[in-house]
């Protein structure tokens, strides 16, 4: 048993679960429960007021964050603690959207010039490569950008330029490369020019299979394209913490941009990791998306818990997965240009959280980081919300929508807000029995197939959901977003005492992928592994089943 699950808090939250009512006779015995249970910060605006809640629920969560000491680990992390304790390294992604005047030290050094530097010397690439004094190997200015990268150091640059697709102010076009799959860079490949190419290299470790190969391939397409060795330097630029392999790679060491292991890979986008978002939207609303996550960065590290946005979302996940067993979390975004950010938080908290044992060792006795899934809206309601509303599985649901749409057509806006307030008041409310009968009673069915019918209809309702707001999705507004969930994952890791910050679960199969990788290149058929292990190996040696 952990210290955990034995505390009074613990006990007395999961008592108290079984005893909330119905989130309808919560909302008709407080007129003011949304006033009661919203919150505004950093441009966004938080109604956490249709969750399962009473205000006993908020002190007893509340006390459950203060007997976890998460006000002194959220310290620890601005800090610079070692807080990633298996890898040794401090988790500092907050000093990269840190102010200039701010001194954060990490093993012993203040890094805030290092990454003002590193902020400085991707302002001079931008500036060079958007105003075509960066020349190709023929003379041209760059019209393509082509980032190669995987895991955090693709899926924030690319969903973070998808999102701010309002603010590509640069001209230049962008192309993401991530999977192995030969198929994905060859499609792009396709459409490129080499003359006109810069590819960006991303990766902390620069030791990542995926991107190695990914590379390479773009190197032998550059050199057979009529490019030279010596043009290299013109069309290939590295961010890497580690400098050296990048350079042995054949990389200029004026092009590379450097990372530091106290980033983590998922958190790096406001990095150098960034590059691409940067040669997109411009150097200024770079800056901006870094200001809006410093904003919340303040907000995280000095609003009270109790009107902490991230501790409010984030104690709010933990109740229903610990206490309603819930096993999922579904975030919908009510704006295409959001239709990234499900996949996105995916990676953010389920590389994070998906871990069972705590700090000290211990198997945890409860349950962790949930599924993270989701997309956009109004598509999903078509689709998998029917499982929402009617499904055996409780699963929270986070909407989030801008107020102000960057493509105001007709009432394709009300729509969209109406569908959106809509779905999360369907899910509330549910539709009882009798209200079913009464939608049928005009009907020109028997009384017993009245009845078979509604008992369909019926939705149970008090299903939860969050409801996050903006004016309008800008580079600010969108940098509180992100941080905001970065900092919701942290509260809940915080309280189940584990280390939201290694990933040691992906490891094993990187290491055994590369076995198999020598056993399918191997002279003689496979034998050494499990039957099934090896009757793969040898069907994908023949080619043929
Ligand atoms: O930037 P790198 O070192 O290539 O790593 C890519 C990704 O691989 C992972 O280690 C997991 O596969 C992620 O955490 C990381 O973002």
């Amino acid at each position: 048993m952990t210290i955990l699950t034995q505390s009074t808090t613990w006990k007395a939250l999961a008592a108290h679960s079984q005893q909330i009512p119905h989130m309808r006779e919560l909302f008709a015995g407080d007129p003011a429960r949304f006033s009661n249970m919203s919150l505004s910060t950093c441009g966004l605006f938080l109604d956490y007021s249709k969750n399962r809640a009473t205000p006993e629920t908020l002190n007893l969560l509340l006390t459950l964050a203060q007997e976890a000491k998460l006000d002194a680990k959220i310290k620890a992390m601005f800090a610079g603690d070692i807080i990633n304790t298996t890898e040794k390294r401090a988790v500092l992604h907050t000093a990269l959207r840190s102010t200039a005047g701010q001194s954060i030290i990490a093993e012993g050094q203040d890094i805030v010039p290092e990454v003002q530097q590193t902020l400085n010397k991707m302002q001079q690439f931008v500036t060079s490569v958007t105003s075509g004094q960066w020349k190709g190997y023929t003379g041209k200015a760059i019209t393509d950008i082509v980032s190669i990268g995987i895991g955090g150091s693709f899926l924030g640059p690319k969903i973070v330029s998808q999102a701010l697709r309002p603010y590509w102010i640069t001209g230049l076009n962008c192309h993401f490369v991530a999977n192995v799959d030969g198929t994905s860079i060859s499609e792009k490949l396709k459409l490129l020019d080499p003359e006109t190419t810069l590819f960006i290299m991303s990766s902390k470790s620069f030791g990542t299979q995926e991107t190695l190969t990914n590379t390479l391939t773009a190197k032998a397409w550059f050199l057979a394209k009529g490019g030279s060795q010596s043009d290299v330097a013109k069309h290939f630029v590295a961010v890497t913490s580690n400098v050296a392999k990048a350079t042995e790679f054949g990389i200029d060491a004026a092009n590379i941009f450097p990372m530091w292991d106290w980033v983590g890979g998922r958190y790096s986008l406001w990095s150098a990791i960034g590059l691409p978002i940067a040669l997109l939207i411009g150097m200024d609303n770079f800056r901006s998306l870094l200001k809006g996550a410093h904003q919340m960065d303040t907000h995280f590290a000095t609003a009270p818990l109790a009107e902490n946005m991230p501790v409010i979302m984030g104690l709010f996940s933990l109740w229903y997965g610990n206490f309603f067993n819930a096993q999922s979390h579904v975030v919908l975004t009510y704006d295409h240009y959001l239709r990234g950010l499900p996949a996105y938080f995916q990676q953010l908290d389920m590389e994070s959280n998906g871990k069972s044992v705590t700090l000290n060792g211990t198997h945890v006795d409860y349950s962790t980081g949930p599924v993270i899934w989701g997309g956009e809206g109004t598509n999903g309601q078509h689709a998998y919300h029917q499982l929402l509303h009617q499904g055996t599985a409780l699963i929270p649901a986070d909407f989030i929508m801008p107020l102000q749409s960057h493509n105001p057509i007709g009432e394709h806006h009300d729509q969209l807000a109406s569908n959106c307030f809509g779905q999360t008041q369907a899910l509330m409310q549910g539709r009882t029995l009798d209200e079913a009968l009464a939608e049928l009673s005009k009907s020109n069915l028997s009384d017993e197939e009245k009845l078979l019918i509604a008992k369909h209809k019926v939705m149970p309702g008090n299903k939860p959901s969050n409801t996050l707001l903006m004016d309008k999705l800008t580079p600010e507004t969108l940098g509180a977003l992100i941080a905001l969930y970065e900092h919701r994952t942290f509260v809940q890791g915080a309280i189940w005492d584990i280390n939201s910050f290694d990933q040691w679960g992906v490891e094993l199969g990187k290491t055994l992928g590369n076995d198999v990788l020598a056993r399918i290149g191997a002279d003689q058929e496979a034998t050494a592994l499990d039957a099934s292990s090896n009757g793969l190996i040898n069907l994908y040696r023949r080619g043929k089943i």
